[in-house]
């Protein structure tokens, strides 16, 4: 029992580290909190469990295990991007995309062993919950496992020990349209959900990937350069005020670009804003120059780039 509440403990406290890392968290908000809450079901499910009789306590050790191998996976992919604050981009940024696998094919592990130990806790409803999370990403996770196996286990083993090299050598790569080969994904593998906006190429709509929420946008393939330019661009940034490409689709009629998902824009939440108070600036002067200045940190980041940026807008 003493050696149960001890794994207990030290899940506990990853399960803090990262709900603290979400709660941090400035962009993305959705994401940050659909995962927060998977640790926080976790949490509750321990809990529960150290009120259940020792026997049944001293089979769930092995279960504890992988849980806590799990999580501690999760809170190095959150360590390895300097603070907790960018937890976010251990799981939805677009150069990310192997860590994002890793920690679902993980978990699809986990899922695997646990099937030996599912009578004895399902009974626990905080963490059955979990496991119908999971098993939403299950299938496709285990087609992913099965078919990829040695390309993941190669992509990984990249990812620890040359990543720099790996993701220059990748970022050179491009098709005959001039678009990174790397980043493309396949269109099926996309579910298309909530309409956010339209613009002047196309329709912008939160989408699942790989079980999670991102947003895309559908572009017309004849307007080939507005997808070539769009990639092209996004593909090479990396900043946390610049909207995070994911990967791309080209197909017929329509070609896809995944993104992370803003929480809003700053010209609607103007707008709504002047709206409800119109007497009152849209924001207090505090808040006004924190917007600011990372826009302003944002594009400078752009300029060093070498991307022009007239056609900014807020
Ligand atoms: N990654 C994203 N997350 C959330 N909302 C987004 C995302 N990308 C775009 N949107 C929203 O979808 C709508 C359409 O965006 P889109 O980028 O297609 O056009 P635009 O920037 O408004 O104009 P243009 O097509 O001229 O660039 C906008 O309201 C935008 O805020």
């Amino acid at each position: 029992m003493e050696q149960f509440r001890d794994r207990v403990k030290e899940v506990e406290i990853i399960v803090t580290a990262v709900r603290e890392g979400a709660t941090a968290s400035v962009i993305n908000r959705k994401q940050c909190g659909s995962l927060a809450s998977v640790y926080d079901g976790i949490d509750g499910a321990l809990k529960k469990l150290v009120e259940m009789d020792a026997a049944n306590v001293v089979c769930l050790l092995p279960v504890l295990d992988e849980i806590s191998r799990v999580l501690e996976r999760g809170k190095v992919l959150v360590l390895q991007y300097g603070s907790a604050q960018w937890f976010e981009l251990a799981v939805t940024r677009g150069d990310n995309r192997e860590a994002f696998k890793e920690i679902h094919l993980l978990l699809e592990t986990y899922m695997k062993r646990l099937d030996t130990h599912i009578s004895v806790v399902s009974n626990v409803s905080h963490l059955w919950g979990f496991f119908v999370y999971i098993s939403s990403a299950k299938m496709k996770m285990r087609a992913i496992a099965e078919e990829d196996h040695d390309k993941i286990l190669e992509t990984l083993q990249m990812f620890y020990e040359n990543l720099p090299t790996a993701i220059a050598k990748l970022k050179g790569t491009t098709d005959t349209f001039n678009l990174p080969i790397n980043m493309q994904i396949d269109s099926q593998e996309v579910i298309c959900g909530k309409y956010i906006g339209k613009g002047a190429y196309g329709l912008v709509q939160e989408a699942y990937w790989l079980g999670c929420i991102f947003a895309v946008k559908t572009i017309k393939t004849r307007d080939i350069d507005a997808l070539r330019k769009e990639v092209g661009i996004l593909a090479k940034l990396n900043h946390p005020h610049i909207v995070q490409l994911v990967g791309f689709s080209r197909g017929f009629p329509t070609s896809m670009i995944l993104m992370e998902l803003m929480d809003g824009d700053l010209r609607h939440l103007i707008k709504d804003r002047v709206k409800s108070t119109p007497q009152a600036p849209p924001f207090p002067p505090g808040v006004a120059i924190d917007i600011i200045s990372q826009i302003a940190a944002g594009m400078a980041y752009l300029h060093k780039q070498g991307v022009s940026t007239e056609i900014s807008r807020p």
